[in-house]
C-alpha cells in the first residue's frame, strides 16, 4: 500500500523542516493485542494518525492506553496486529534504524563518558568514526553538554542524562525522533528548563517529533499538534493544531489563552485520569 520513496535511511543533512512537506509517518488502522496465556489484551484499536514532515506530535492519554506501545510500532519494535506503518511512505516491517528513541530513563552506560555514550550509537551502527565524533560535539553544544564529555554518567544530573540519551537518540541523524515520557523522572523545575530547551531545538533542527506524557503542559507548550487517546483499547480521541508562536516564550505561552484553552479541554478530555502538572 506504501509506496518507496527512494531516499535512504537517515540521509539529509538538511533540517526536516526545510525540505519539501509530506508524511513523515503514517499509521493506518493499526490494531494490537497482547496474548498472555489465556487473556489478550487489546491494546490499540484502528489508530489513523499520519505526522507531517517538521511536525511535533505529543500524545497525551490516561496510563495503559497504549501510549508507549504506539510508539513502539512506529519503531518497528512490535508489530502491528492489523493494520500498517510506513516511514517517509516505505512500510515498516521491523525495527527501523531512521528513527532515534528516547526514553523515560537515560540507560547510560555507567563505565562510559558523556561523549563515549553518545559516540556508541555510532559504534553500534558501523558509522564512520570521524563524523561521529564530529556530529557528538555539535549536538553536545546543540544541548547544552559542552565541557562534560568526559564527565561520568553519575556525575552528571538526571537533566544532564537526558541530554546524552538525546544527543545518543539523534546521532545518527534519525528520520523521526520519538520520546516516550523522556522527562517523566526529573524534577519539576528541571523538567520545565528541559522542556525550553527541547523546544528550541526543535525550533532550530525542524525535526520531526512524536512525544508521549502525561504532562499536559508540556504536551501543548511543545507541540505543533495534540492528539488525545482514551482508555484501552487505545484509540485517537481528538487532536488539537497548537496554533500559538513558532518561537514559544515558556512564561507567556503559559499565560496564552489559547494555550490555556487547549490544556483546559484536554484535561477534561483526559478527566480525572491525568495527573497534575
Ligand atoms: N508486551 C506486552 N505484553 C502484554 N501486554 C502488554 C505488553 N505491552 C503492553 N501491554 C499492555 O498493553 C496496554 C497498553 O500498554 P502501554 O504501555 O502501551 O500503555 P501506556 O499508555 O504507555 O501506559 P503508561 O502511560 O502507564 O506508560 C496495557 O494494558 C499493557 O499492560
Amino acid at each position: 500500500m506504501f509506496a518507496k520513496t527512494g531516499e535512504g535511511a537517515g540521509s539529509g543533512a538538511e533540517p526536516a523542516a526545510h525540505r519539501p512537506g509530506g508524511p513523515m509517518v503514517e499509521i493506518r488502522g493499526v490494531d494490537v493485542a497482547f496474548r498472555t496465556g489465556d487473556r489478550t489484551v487489546q491494546a490499540l484499536s484502528s489508530i489513523e494518525l499520519t505526522v507531517e514532515r517538521g511536525e511535533f506530535l505529543s500524545i497525551a492519554g490516561p496510563s495503559g492506553c497504549g501510549k508507549s506501545t504506539l510508539l513502539r510500532v512506529v519503531a518497528g519494535l512490535t508489530s502491528p496486529t492489523a493494520g500498517e506503518v510506513a516511514l517517509r511512505g516505505s512500510p515498516v516491517l521491523g525495527p527501523r534504524r531512521d528513527v532515534g528513541f528516547v526514553f523515560q530513563r537515560a540507560a547510560l552506560l555507567d563505565w562510559r563518558t558523556a561523549r563515549g555514550n553518545i559516540l556508541f550509537q555510532a559504534e553500534m551502527r558501523g558509522l564512520p568514526k570521524a563524523w561521529a565524533r564530529k556530529r557528538a560535539d555539535e549536538l553536545m553544544e546543540l544541548t547544552g553538554l559542552t565541557g562534560f564529555e568526559k564527565a561520568m554518567p553519575f556525575e552528571l544530573s538526571g537533566g544532564m542524562q537526558q541530554r546524552v540519551s538525546l544527543c545518543r537518540a539523534l546521532l545518527h541523524e534519525p528520520d523521526v525522533l520519538l520520546m516516550d515520557e523522556p522527562f517523566g523522572a526529573l524534577d519539576a523545575l528541571t523538567r520545565e528548563n528541559m522542556n525550553i530547551e527541547l523546544r528550541r531545538i526543535w525550533e532550530r533542527t525542524g525535526m520531526t517529533v512524536v512525544l508521549v506524557t502525561h504532562s499536559v503542559a508540556e504536551a501543548v507548550y511543545l507541540a505543533s499538534r495534540t492528539v488525545v487517546m482514551g482508555p484501552r483499547p487505545g484509540r485517537v480521541i481528538e487532536e488539537f493544531p497548537v496554533e500559538l508562536p513558532g518561537h514559544r516564550d515558556y512564561e507567556r505561552t503559559l499565560k496564552n489563552a489559547e494555550f490555556q484553552r487547549i490544556t483546559s479541554r484536554v484535561r477534561e478530555l483526559l478527566g480525572s485520569t491525568a495527573p497534575a502538572d
